[in-house]
């Protein structure tokens, strides 16, 4: 955009101007922001990134059904290009937010089965980014304040670095609330029937894999505090992305996943395939034989190969190169999974959210054929899946961005957390293995909840 001589927006501007302003600070916590209910907090840590954290609404992007992920991108370009943003690329302004499992438009149409009463998501929408107004991103050296505003950017900025330097050094952290009560949306029997209704499918039909869902609420006694869960999920999961997202209801969805969907900075990405899960061991033979299964096992193997290989057909025609490199496995707290990294070249021009695009949802939380996999989620899974399993994650005004997928995850309503968690069936599979395996992947959060 044009600015006035002085650096201040030219006033002949249409719609006001957003000026950003980064300042360095001294090594100060983030705490503050997170502390602040209800003022649109964010928080996204990546495995080997800064920690981001943020709050309020500079601008906010919203949209709807099928074509959220492209409305987004159109809208983003309008905001940036009213940007004035002065300051190191670390502090730049980024959009951040989430768009909905399911291409279906939410506000209008019922998931299967749910009555809207309850759904945990009324307060995220279809696809919802926020450019906060204040954002705070650290490393383990340095520290950077940015503001982003239409009016008085300076003083604000001021402001905040105040807040955030005079704030008291924690002594003590809460006690985390007691677990009162835990309530799953699917019993035993009902995900045998789901199972075996997928099985069919998969024996008669053209579908050959398809993730299916529960949700587990649990009630707790007490609020939880969130910056006190994400320290924890900081400490048991520092290899996870962790996020957190308040929704416009007071509800934040969160969580710690392993899954990278996407990340792009200028000419190269990165993806992987995630997908095939055995437990940990509880002694070292255990853990060496799981591991041995987790290699050598055919099902999980062509679980796994139904991921690497949609995403290299799906990446073809928008990326210059992909290379895949060896398959290792991911280990975790409660659970270890086949991952296949690939990275490549792509266009300069070519935005992070048309790869996210191109690869929600992979097999590893939809299935093959993707449509067919969608629909017979939508027919058999009983749950609103909202933004769990999801694109999560932020971008910038280049087109730059990282995506994790919304797995490992949950939404905070007061004492209430609802979490979700899927697993791959395909031909063969046993419904009660693949309960065990939910099982596992609900505890990694509801273990750091209480
Ligand atoms: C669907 C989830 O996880 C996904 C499914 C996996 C599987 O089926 O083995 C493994 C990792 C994830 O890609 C979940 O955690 O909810």
């Amino acid at each position: 955009m044009e600015n006035a001589p002085g650096g201040q927006p030219s006033p002949t501007t249409e719609s006001p101007a957003l000026v950003s302003r980064c300042r360095q600070l001294a090594d100060v916590s983030a705490r503050p922001i997170l502390e602040a209910p209800s003022r649109r907090r964010l928080s996204w840590t990546a495995p080997t990134g800064p920690e981001i954290v943020g709050c309020g609404a500079a601008a906010s992007l919203t949209a709807t059904g099928p074509s959220r992920i492209d409305d987004v991108r159109e809208q983003a370009e309008m905001e940036f290009a009213q940007l004035d943003y002065d300051g190191p690329t670390i502090g730049r302004p980024r959009a951040f937010g989430g768009f909905s499992f399911h291409d279906e438009d939410t506000t209008t149409a019922a998931p299967h089965g749910a009555e809207p009463s309850d759904t945990p998501w009324d307060g995220f929408g279809d696809a919802r980014f926020v450019v906060p107004r204040v954002q705070v991103v650290r490393t383990d050296e340095k520290t950077w304040l940015t503001v982003t505003r239409s009016d008085d950017t300076s003083a604000a900025l001021d402001r905040w670095q105040s807040r955030l330097e005079s704030a008291p050094p924690v002594v003590s952290r809460p006690e985390p609330p007691r677990l009162e009560s835990q309530q799953r949306s699917t019993t035993p029997d009902e995900w045998r029937h789901q199972v075996r209704r997928a099985v069919e499918a998969i024996d008669t039909t053209e579908l050959q894999k398809i993730v299916l869902a529960q949700s587990l609420t649990a009630t707790l006694d007490g609020a939880l505090a969130l910056p006190t869960m994400l320290t924890r999920l900081r400490r048991r999961y520092p290899a996870c992305y962790r996020f957190a997202i308040d929704g416009t209801d007071g509800s934040t969805f969160f969580g710690a996943t392993p899954e990278r969907l996407i990340s792009k900075d200028g000419t190269t990405f990165e993806t992987e395939a995630l997908a095939g899960s055995v437990p940990r061991g509880e002694t070292p033979d255990e853990e060496s034989s799981h591991a041995d299964d987790l290699r050598q096992s055919e099902k999980l193997d062509a679980e796994h190969a139904f991921v690497v290989d949609a995403i290299r057909t799906n990446l073809t025609d928008l990326v210059e190169s992909i290379a895949i490199r060896p398959q290792t496995i991911k280990r975790l707290a409660t659970i270890q999974h086949l991952q296949t990294p690939m990275h490549g070249q792509i266009g300069a021009n070519t935005h992070v959210l048309d790869i996210v695009r191109a690869l929600h949802p992979t097999p590893a939380v939809g299935g093959v054929p993707q449509t067919q996999a969608c629909e017979t989620i939508r027919s058999i899974e009983p749950i609103d899946r909202g933004w769990y399993a999801a694109p999560i994650g932020w971008f910038d005004e280049h087109g730059d961005g990282e995506f994790a997928v919304g797995i490992r995850s949950g939404v905070i309503s007061g004492e209430r957390v609802t979490l979700f968690a899927g697993n791959g069936i395909v031909a063969g599979s046993d419904a009660d293995e693949e309960a065990a395996e939910i099982d596992l992947k609900f505890r990694s959060i509801l273990d750091e909840l209480h």
